[in-house]
């Protein structure tokens, strides 16, 4: 029998950091990391003085070799927790109307263009480039409600190697016939809505399908039922698909209490439920594997309510900004127990960088009415940003963090001749003045998938 050969052994030795929780920043000014041929960490040690030594106590001799220079560090990757995919074309487009307006005139007549194949391949391609090359290595994608174009999404992220959730987008109007009013604020364009709930239904169990045939463990690639909120789905609906999601065990994600006309829409929507978050707890949509985008607009009961349930929210400070949604408090969500991530939300947010949502997210935390309180430190930033992320989309025993045993999921940035700065300000001006020019490897699952040298 011919085996085909393991991928070489990676050996990293120079400055590394990650966080361990959102107190914890390591940073480790020389080090050595070790991958082995599957692509997993097989060993972090700050107590070896060089390569050769690592290699010696390791068993790593076959090894490639990178050393790191003094202007360079290792750091894990980049997680996208909430981004539209399709709505990459309107980045920077679209941002002189809140939420609902905004949705009905500059997004829902893009998303509707995925029909065309062609125009899906060019976006979406460009999408995860793009996102790869600013350190992204998981992306929590929304597509569209276009079956075909969901499962190229699918492909191009499998092809150019991102790890990635992808997202069919359920869309129903909501209104009953009757109620004129309702089918006016429901947002339900005629032009860009499933017909119904079983159609709804059946094109996602195609998605999840399609993607087996690419990645039938969806180690890297993986299906997440999508509903797209409250507004554009039937409680039926909701109901069918939290239990989808059960039965094939998989991951959600939606939008939760973004903006206040929106909660209350859903408010006259759903009158039977005590609040938006209860809609979909109503439903099993809140599940320890849920993606919750947004969650400003909440009370107490709902933040504890996610909380017990293990969800997680994805906070978009760029897109709430943007769109005049409001500031969510993350640290209120930290310390009331919920996991949070950071998520860009292209296109309400207008960049497709996670190193962005980080500095947004240290921003806008600085403007709720008690800074001392809310505002973000370093290492809050650095993780929400990736080992956060992780726990958000549920692969934290796989990403986020350089645990031994975890994927190789990593970025090299190299910030320049900046010797003379310690460790932690490195950190600090990469975070705040740092872009895509910066980061100059990214690899996925121990393989390197986009390179500027
Ligand atoms: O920021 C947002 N972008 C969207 O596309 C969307 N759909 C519902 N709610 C949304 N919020």
């Amino acid at each position: 029998m011919v085996t085909s050969p393991l991928p070489p052994k990676q050996l990293f030795f120079g400055r590394i950091a990650y966080t361990l929780s959102s107190r914890e920043l390591f940073i480790h000014k020389r080090a050595a990391i070790g991958v082995d041929g599957f692509g997993i960490i097989a060993f972090l040690d700050d107590t070896v003085s060089s390569a050769e030594e690592a290699a010696e106590k390791y068993q790593f001799q076959d090894a490639d070799v990178t050393l790191l220079s003094t202007s360079q560090f290792l750091f894990p990757g980049l997680i996208d927790t909430h981004i539209h995919a399709s709505q990459y074309p309107n980045c920077g487009i679209g941002m002189d109307l809140p939420l609902l307006d905004w949705l009905y005139k500059y997004t829902f007549p893009l998303e509707s263009s995925f029909s065309n194949l062609e125009f899906a391949r060019d976006v979406y391609t460009t999408v995860v480039k793009t996102t790869l090359k600013h350190g992204t290595t998981t992306a929590a994608y929304f597509a569209t409600l276009h079956l075909e174009a969901t499962n190229l999404l699918s492909e191009i992220c499998w092809k150019l190697g991102q790890r990635a959730f992808i997202g069919k987008v359920h869309w129903l109007s909501n209104a009953k016939a009757d109620d004129q009013k309702v089918c006016m604020t429901t947002l339900a364009p005629n032009y860009y809505l499933e017909k119904s709930e079983e159609e709804s239904l059946s094109s996602t169990r195609q998605s999840i399908e399609y993607i087996r045939k690419i990645d039938p463990q969806f180690s890297r690639i993986s299906p997440i039922i999508t509903p797209r909120f409250a507004p554009s789905c039937t409680a039926s609906l909701l109901l069918e698909l939290g239990n989808l999601a059960e039965k094939e065990c998989l991951p959600i994600q939606t939008h939760l209490a973004e903006n206040k006309r929106e909660t209350e829409l859903v408010k006259s929507l759903y009158p039977e439920s005590s609040s938006y978050t209860d809609v979909y707890d109503k439903a099993n949509i809140l599940t320890k594997r849920t993606i919750l985008a947004h969650a400003i607009h909440l009370d107490i009961e709902e933040r504890d309510l996610i909380a017990k349930r293990g969800s997680g929210v994805s906070h978009c400070p760029a897109s709430n900004c943007a769109i005049s949604s409001g500031i969510a408090r993350v640290k209120w969500l930290l310390e009331g127990g919920v996991k949070v991530g950071l998520g860009t939300d292209c296109s309400g947010g207008y960049s497709p960088s996670v190193l962005d949502a980080a500095r947004q997210a240290s921003q806008v935390s600085r403007l709720l009415p008690d800074p001392s309180k809310s505002r973000l430190s370093l290492a809050e930033l650095l993780f929400l940003a990736t080992l956060g992320g992780a726990q958000v989309c549920g692969i934290a025993d796989r990403a986020g963090s350089f645990e031994p045993g975890k994927c190789w999921d990593a970025i090299l940035v190299d910030i320049g001749e900046m010797d003379y700065w310690d460790d932690s300000s490195i950190l600090q001006k990469w975070v705040f003045g740092g872009d895509d020019r910066h980061i100059k490897k990214v690899w996925v699952d121990g393989k390197l998938v986009h390179e500027n040298l």
